[in-house]
């Protein structure tokens, strides 16, 4: 008995909750969870239905949408507009199609739109809401685009399709469009379904709408297949929802090769997509499959795979790096990705956790964003938050009190402010740790021997205070020999490493200096301008040279340089180091450029990911070989994005900004001038 009270507590619980989603989705087209996590849930309650056998009336395994509660008048549907069941594997589809002949649509994101004619012209334009009636817009219809209003054809014909708005308008409308809570529509669905709804119509025109329609309702009774009667709509004014025709019965390779085809075909023509619909063709055997009270059974979405995992979180761990940034880590239960063990993700921020309002014992989603960098996606027990009881207030390394800073920025024209925590104490040991290691690492002094662990030794004999002590490191030299781990010969072969770091380049030593953001290719970059020289270099910072003129250089890069010739320790550094190194003069050979004929010359072009069988540095030369440059962060001043293998975050970057990205091999060819 108390068993079944659980049961029927918690079908109970997950039904409501569900309909406030749905209330939220489709009446306010303002969301708070994502689609992904709708059907997560949605799923589970479904489960639970089925194993507990409660299932409520209300409950959205059964119903359609939600009642609407707009002012707009309302009409029935007599031939209800259900919704549609849904698989997440070629196989499942599989073995719903079977040997049957489909069309495999687009699954256009948007909203289902019932449209009406008798004696050519338009009667009414419906909304679906809960399938058996919705909002009446007939107001609406001529300010989008695709539904005539006359049409030549006499007979009754009702058309069923969607009414949605393309990603490309979606960016440029989101920066204006507020939502009933005066909120930034999240998607284009919301907006799409916020503006279908608008009373005066010719706000509703600035919205950019678009009708495709999918489906005869009634009329073209005399045509058995459903593809003959779309086809037949477009000599009567109508835009067509995209599908494919099969001819044979499919197999599972052609079912992924229809998927993949459809899902290129919605990206190259700018459709908002969430799944590919595959529906039988023959009117008369979708009609023999019946339906259930959510859907018809003649159809089946094939929605694109969620590809996060549910974990808790344990506890944050706090890392003090060179910079002083205390860099948040998520430390959180095991869960296999793609055959990989993953438990910690970097949180980045506070401002990123401040977002996902995270606390330890939060249950969490978490995904690997292009297949290698574990990330937190989403929060799923929010409302706990509490910053001052999250982070550390003093340094995890130092004890020293910790400090929120904040840095503001301008994304897509909008600013942001960043949340991070630090240390400000210079003398944090794990900073200075890190700092050495910094120094002594390849791309900058390259000291071969210089481990962190020795570093670690040294620092804690109280041996190194700067840089230049590791060229005095001589004078204990006695006490070093002695100990452990340590000998004559080791000590020796260090001590040579170092005096061989002696001869370096201008690109090392700028690195070493830890410039936030100097790295490989602002160093060269820097090197080329100023001809290897650091007196060239020192000279420009002095006069107050404009760094955002060179290639790949913004405003955040020159502010940093300017920033750390501000302090005096720096200088200091800056000098003295100079004495104890000889830079090598500007090479004489450097590649020559294969200029000629290929599209790179002049150009910005970045890469991310690997791309075999070249490391990042020779891709790089073989980018500036080329004529190009070779740019290492992605920015509106890039021209391509070479995209390898393992693609971090860069091509998401690049995708936001309309960049074109290239597939090695695509740009192999393009270099070849093909
Ligand atoms: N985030 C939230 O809070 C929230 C709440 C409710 C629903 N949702 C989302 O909405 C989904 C349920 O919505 P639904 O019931 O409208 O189902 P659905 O969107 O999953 O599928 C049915 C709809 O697909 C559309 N469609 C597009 N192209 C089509 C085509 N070629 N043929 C047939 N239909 C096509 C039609 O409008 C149809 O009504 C959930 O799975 C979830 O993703 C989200
Ligand atoms: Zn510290």
């Amino acid at each position: 008995m108390e068993q079944n009270t659980k049961a029927y507590e918690q079908v109970r619980t997950l039904t409501d909750l569900l309909n406030q989603y749905r209330h939220e989705y489709y009446n306010l087209s303002a969301p708070s969870v994502s689609d992904q996590e709708y059907d997560r849930l949605f799923d589970a309650l479904a489960a639970l239905e089925k194993e507990t056998g409660i299932v409520m009336s209300n409950s959205p395994t059964q119903t359609v949408g939600y009642p609407s509660v707009s002012e707009l008048p309302k009409t029935t549907h007599a031939i209800p507009l259900l919704s549609m069941d849904k698989v997440k594997s070629e196989e499942e589809m599989l073995s719903f199609v079977g040997d049957k002949l489909v069309l495999i649509m687009l699954k256009l994101d948007g909203l289902t739109l019932k449209l009406t004619y008798e004696n050519g012209s338009l009667q009414e334009a419906a909304i679906r809401g809960d399938g058996y009636g919705g909002d009446i817009v007939t107001h609406n219809a001529r300010a989008i685009k695709g539904i005539p209003l006359q049409i030549p054809h006499k007979e009754r014909l009702v058309v069923t399709g969607e009414a949605f708005i393309r990603p490309s308008d979606f960016a440029a409308l989101k920066e204006t469009a507020r939502d009933r809570n005066g909120k930034p529509y999240k998607n284009a669905r919301n907006l799409a379904s916020g503006s279908i709804r608008l009373l005066d119509s010719a706000e509703c025109a600035k919205r950019r709408l678009e009708f495709r329609a999918f489906h005869v309702l009634e009329g073209f009774d005399e045509y058995p297949l459903k593809s003959d009667r779309l086809t037949i709509l477009k000599p009567l004014g109508f835009l067509l929802c995209s599908y494919l025709k099969t001819t044979a019965p499919l197999s599972l390779k052609w079912i992924k090769v229809g998927i993949e085809q459809m899902q290129k075909l919605a990206e190259e023509q700018d459709l908002p997509i969430d799944g590919i619909v595959f529906t039988f063709n023959d009117v008369a055997y979708s009609k023999s499959c019946g339906q259930t009270n959510h859907h018809y059974k003649d159809g089946m979405a094939f929605k694109f795979e969620d590809d996060t995992y549910e974990s808790q979180l344990q506890y944050i761990e706090w890392n003090t790096s060179r910079s002083g940034e205390i860099a948040p880590v998520a430390i959180f239960d095991t869960v296999e990705i793609d055959g990989c063990e993953v438990s910690r993700a970097s949180l980045h921020n506070l401002s990123f956790i401040e977002k996902l309002e995270l606390m330890p014992g939060n249950r969490i989603k978490v995904s690997k964003r292009n297949m290698i960098i574990p990330h937190v996606e989403e929060n799923l027990d929010r409302g706990g938050f509490d910053m001052e009881k999250l982070i550390p207030h003093t340094c995890p390394c130092c004890g020293e009190l910790t400090h929120i800073h904040e840095t503001e920025s301008v994304v897509e024209g909008q600013k942001r402010i960043t949340k991070a925590l630090h240390c400000d104490n210079p003398r944090c040991e794990t900073r200075r740790l890190r700092q050495f290691v910094h120094f002594a690492g390849e791309k900058a002094m390259d000291i071969e021997g210089l481990s962190e662990s020795r570093l670690e030794k040294f620092i804690g004999c109280g041996f190194l205070h700067s840089y230049m002590d590791i060229y005095r490191l001589d004078v204990h030299r006695d006490q070093i020999v002695r100990m452990e781990g340590f000998g004559e010969k080791s000590w020796q072969n260090l001590w040579d490493a170092i005096q061989r770091s002696r001869d370096t380049t201008f690109e090392r030593y700028l690195i070493a200096m830890d410039i936030p953001m100097i790295g490989n290719n602002a160093s060269k970059t820097l090197a080329r301008q100023f001809h290897s020289s650091l007196d060239e270099f020192e000279e420009a910072v002095v006069s107050g040279y404009d760094f955002t003129q060179l290639p790949d250089f913004g405003e955040t890069l020159h502010q940093n340089i300017r920033d750390w010739f501000q302090s005096e320790d720096n200088w200091f550094v800056w000098y003295e180091l100079r004495e104890l190194v000889r830079i090598a003069p500007p090479s004489a050979d450097g590649p020559i450029p294969e200029v000629g004929n290929n599209p790179f010359v002049g150009k910005t072009v970045v890469v991310t990911g690997k791309v075999e069988p070249y490391n990042r540095g020779e891709i790089n030369a073989k980018i500036e070989a080329l004529g190009a440059h070779a740019g290492s962060s992605v920015s509106s001043k890039t021209d391509y994005l070479v995209c390898g293998e393992n693609a971090g975050s860069k091509l998401d970057k690049a995708r936001q900004l309309g960049i074109p990205v290239l597939s090695p091999a695509d740009f192999f060819l393009m270099a070849a001038g093909a």
